[in-house]
């Protein structure tokens, strides 16, 4: 790896993120080493690696404000899916996982409406930030999505609203929380619930029946930055229940560059294409 960047304090996102306890400014020293190698060893064991006070309070309670602000721009999307985001399946018994609907309901606000200054968007243009998240997942590079509508995007989940169970189109998902609701709001996930060479349909099956075995709960506290294997792990957002919105971002990345929605999620998610 290339020495590189800047010390934290003239990093443009050094009051962004607790850099003493999260090195992501310095990942070829020692201890910016042994940080990616927890961090690994977390997603590996677990599908998932939590990292909680990621984001600096102030930073966290700047975008919780931003998101307030901006909430009327928010497009709602609340389209019915399966598991795998597929056209459902007529020719299967209807609570197997190729028929079976569940519900999702979200509010996203585009990237073109986060000011370039917001804390997130300074950080998720820092190339530490990418090369962390690369380190992690053991990826030789990635690149930051090119859509000027879902880069940094953040989304509201008010009272009622819920993420069915899925399966993300993307092989690893990063999420950030600002803003956990009072209730509800969980993210729970069954890590590795299907693999490349077994669908396991038996099993996602029970899960959408509601067996919870080997159910395992992301804890998201404000300004926890977490990873998760969320190709292979079932997951899903527990209806919201309070008054207080769920406000968090999914940052995405992908290995090759231009990566851009294609009209039909884009309209899905922002109600427009960005062309
Ligand atoms: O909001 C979350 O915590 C998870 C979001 C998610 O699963 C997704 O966008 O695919
Ligand atoms: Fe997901």
């Amino acid at each position: 790896m290339t020495q590189h960047t800047l010390p934290p304090a003239a990093a443009s996102y050094a009051d962004v993120v607790d850099l003493d306890r999260y090195p992501i400014h310095d990942l070829d020293s020692e201890r910016g080493e042994a940080f990616v190698a927890e961090c690994r060893k977390e997603l590996a064991e677990k599908g998932a690696c939590n990292l909680p006070g990621f984001i600096t309070p102030d930073a966290v309670a700047e975008m919780v404000r931003l998101a307030n602000e901006l909430k009327d721009k928010a497009w709602t999307s609340s389209r019915p899916h399966n598991v795998y985001f597929t056209e459902l399946d007529k020719t299967v018994p209807a609570e197997h996982p190729l028929a079976h609907e569940v519900r999702s309901v979200k509010h996203g606000i585009a990237n073109d409406f986060i000011p370039a200054e917001a804390p997130l968007s300074r950080l998720y243009s820092s190339d530490d930030l990418t090369r962390f998240i690369a380190a992690v997942l053991e990826k030789p590079v990635l690149f930051r999505s090119a859509d000027p509508l879902d880069a940094l995007q953040v989304t509201h989940m008010g009272e009622g609203d819920e993420l069915g169970w899925h399966f993300d189109r993307s092989e690893f998902s990063i999420t950030v929380m600002y803003q956990p609701s009072e209730e509800g709001g969980e993210f729970y996930y069954h890590p590795a619930l299907r693999s490349d060479d077994d669908p396991n349909y038996d099993g996602i099956t029970a899960v959408l029946q509601g067996d919870e075995t080997g159910q395992m709960l992301l804890p998201g506290a404000p300004g926890t930055l977490a990873f998760f294997h969320g190709h292979n792990a079932l997951h899903h957002v527990t209806p919201v229940v309070g008054a207080t919105s769920r406000i968090n971002t999914v940052l995405t990345y992908g290995e090759h560059p231009d990566m851009k929605l294609n009209d039909i999620t884009s309209e899905l998610f922002y109600g427009r294409t960005s062309a």
